[in-house]
């Protein structure tokens, strides 16, 4: 089989952020996010699954080339086969690459809903038509026409995710939570990109409407664009993935395809192993122990303190090993352990 194009990939990502050490003028430096690696290829749903603190909104962030002042990112991300620096990422968060992001704060307070979800559009459409050419984007965009088309689609989305017409004329503050967040996920399905990242896109969602967005990132994907679905619920992961990269502390334990996860034994990572272990059908068998804080992180694996296999080899540096079509880093897949 054709091995799919590749539309993003991100290769040892380390993010850092500059701290000043208590009672001392000196700055350190407080790595957050550590050799991660992730691909999203056309046509796939990637879900990058991971406990809360792991690292996974500042994933996002620095794929959208937006991490606060204070934080430093170092390695390569790829889109569509071109390093990417802050420019290009930019460039590209204008066009091709849409964020759900986790924090309904992204909504503009001071401006209309309907707005907000067509102004985005109509900057995408700038940055196609060439922003300096006002009169002539006019003419070639057509300007009338277009306009009601938008406003068609965004109706038609408003709809699709249980919001009646007249949200397009309230405040974000008018809005309940849970309606923020269907309109920050219209708004990026409105864009039309090539690549969606969405930050745990559905808590405050009820059922149905969480199954919908689902379904529209599996339509979005199946049209041979790319998802990068950022969520803790692996539950929900499962149901709409591809492949599942997993993040523990900051980095990726394990890439794994979903179907890997129809038998225990095809997993490789015991974090891995002990999310599926936790999983309602598996008897909700939580692990004991929390993932270190960043600052406390151990030499080597970070999982080690918690792992049943652990042995002396696991302080030392872990390397990437391929097994079985999947990526594992664990002591246990490399020689001589
Ligand atoms: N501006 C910042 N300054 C210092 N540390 C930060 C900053 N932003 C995030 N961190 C730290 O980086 C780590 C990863 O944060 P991140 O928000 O990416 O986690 P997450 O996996 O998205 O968690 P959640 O599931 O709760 O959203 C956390 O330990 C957090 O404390
Ligand atoms: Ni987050």
């Amino acid at each position: 089989m054709e091995e799919k194009k590749e539309l993003l990939r991100i290769e040892h990502l380390t993010v850092s952020f500059a701290q000043y050490e208590k009672r001392s003028a000196k700055q350190g430096e407080l790595p957050v996010i550590r050799d991660l690696n992730v691909t999203v290829r056309e046509g796939e749903i990637v879900a990058v699954v991971g406990s809360s603190g792991s690292g996974k909104s500042l994933l996002a962030h620095a794929i959208m080339g937006i991490l606060p002042a204070n934080a430093a990112a170092s390695g390569s991300i790829f889109y569509r086969g071109s390093a990417c620096g802050e420019a290009e990422l930019k460039a590209l968060r204008g066009r091709e690459i849409a964020l759900v992001p986790q924090s309904v704060n992204y909504l503009d307070p001071l401006m209309k809903v309907g707005r907000q979800i067509i102004g985005e559009t109509k900057k995408r459409q700038k940055l196609f038509c060439g922003a300096d050419q006002g009169k002539r984007q006019k003419l070639f965009c057509g300007a009338d026409r277009e306009k009601r088309q938008e406003e068609a689609r965004m109706r038609e989305l408003l709809a699709r995710y249980g919001l009646a017409d007249e949200v397009a004329d309230l405040y974000p503050f008018e809005l309940s939570g849970g309606m923020a967040r269907r309109v920050l996920l219209l708004t990026a399905l409105m864009w039309q990109p090539r690549l969606i990242i969405a930050d745990e896109p559905t808590p405050g969602m009820d059922l149905a409407l969480a199954k919908q967005a689902m379904q529209d990132f599996r339509t979005f994907a199946d049209d041979g664009n790319g998802v990068l679905l950022i969520t803790h619920d692996l539950e929900l992961a499962l149901e709409v993935a591809d492949r599942i990269v997993v993040f523990y502390a900051g980095t990726t334990v394990e890439e794994a395809k979903v179907t890997d996860f129809a038998d225990e034994t095809l997993l490789r990572h015991p974090y891995t192993r002990a999310l599926y272990e936790a999983l309602p059908g598996r008897g909700f068998a939580a692990l004991p122990g929390t993932q270190p804080y960043v600052k406390d992180l151990p030499a080597g694996c970070p999982f080690a303190p918690r792992c049943a296999d652990r042995r002396e080899a696991c302080d030392g540096e872990i390397p990437v090993a391929c097994v079985r079509g999947g990526r594992v880093r664990c002591i246990l897949y490399t020689e001589n352990s």
